[in-house]
């Protein structure tokens, strides 16, 4: 990583969010990188803020939760709690078909490590969101301890949040989504984007699929889980069969984790939209705040 610049900074519900750019990412081949950071007005050198990671989905940019759904700024600032929110791919790689649909390439970096060419060189949004985003918060000076991490996301950033988060036990101390493609290898959306970037197709994908990385948990480590999924009953992705949030919570009953480790809410009327994230935000941070704090 180099040049990190501060863009913006905005005060929201007494904190502030800031904008900062990466000149030039390693994770992702070179290219610049946005993301926002919400920074509690309680945080400080002596008293540093845990860190809850926000990954948008299909289309967005590291803006849409900040103006759609802020809030996640309004319970992060009652808790203590900084808001980290990167971009959903890299940009600008100059790639044929980067920009073609809105499911694949630009907009969709599907949090993995691309192991196709030429998606190779700068699709890895995995170590980007692992690595390198940390590393840019500790650069940037702020008051953050990123020792203490928590991640959730939207759709395609559910899957990045609940994926992330069981392939890579201990980093993050609770994962949450709101309307998560939970079953990549079995949908339109995951299929495309594992066939696209990766050099073994769905296959390959497998790694990356939270409904499979779940049934993998050994039975001694099920109780280091702690998931909260909310998905709405009038999404009509969900209804296209895209997120599969019912197969997910099924593997979750038969492989005997308890209610209290991983619960998940379909809720009545709602939609895939922010409208829905606004409503369900605050209680995700607030359930994030129990792991997060000491
Ligand atoms: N543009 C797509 C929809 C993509 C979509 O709904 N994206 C979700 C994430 S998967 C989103 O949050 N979009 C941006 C927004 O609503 O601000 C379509 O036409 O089907």
């Amino acid at each position: 990583m180099s040049g990190l610049e501060r863009k913006n900074s905005n005060k929201v519900f007494d904190g502030i969010l800031y904008k900062y750019t990466i000149k030039s990412s390693s994770a992702l081949g070179g290219l610049p990188a946005s993301f926002n950071v919400f920074v509690p007005i309680t945080a400080s050198t002596s008293k540093p803020a845990p860190v809850l990671i926000y990954l948008s989905g299909l289309t967005c940019t590291e803006d849409n939760a900040t103006q759609k759904a802020p809030t996640l700024f309004e319970a992060a600032s009652k808790e203590g709690i900084a808001i980290v929110l990167p971009d959903t791919s890299p940009r600008g790689a100059k790639i044929e078909g980067e920009d073609e649909s809105y499911d694949f390439g630009s907009g969709a970096g599907f949090y993995l490590k691309a192991t196709k060419e030429p998606w190779s060189k700068h699709y890895n949004m995995e170590e980007y969101v692992l690595k390198e985003l940390p590393q840019a918060l500790k650069v940037a000076g702020l008051p953050l301890d990123v020792s203490r991490r928590s991640i959730t996301g939207h759709s395609m950033g559910g899957h990045g949040a609940l994926s992330l988060y069981l392939r890579n036990p201990g980093v993050f101390r609770s994962s949450s989504a709101f309307s998560p493609i939970c079953n990549p290898t079995q949908c339109n959306w995951g299929k495309k984007a594992f066939e696209g970037y990766l050099q073994g197709g769905v296959k390959e994908g497998e790694a990356y699929d939270s409904m499979l990385l779940l049934a993998q948990v050994p039975i001694d480590k099920r109780k280091d889980v702690n998931i909260l999924i909310d998905s709405g009953l009038a999404d009509n992705f969900a209804k296209e069969g895209q997120l599969r949030v019912e197969e997910f919570a099924k593997v979750a009953m038969s492989n005997g984790f308890d209610a209290d480790r991983i619960s998940i809410r379909l809720q009545d009327g709602y939609d895939h939209s922010y409208y829905f994230i606004a409503t369900f935000a605050a209680e995700h941070v607030h359930w994030h705040a129990k792991f997060l704090k000491g």
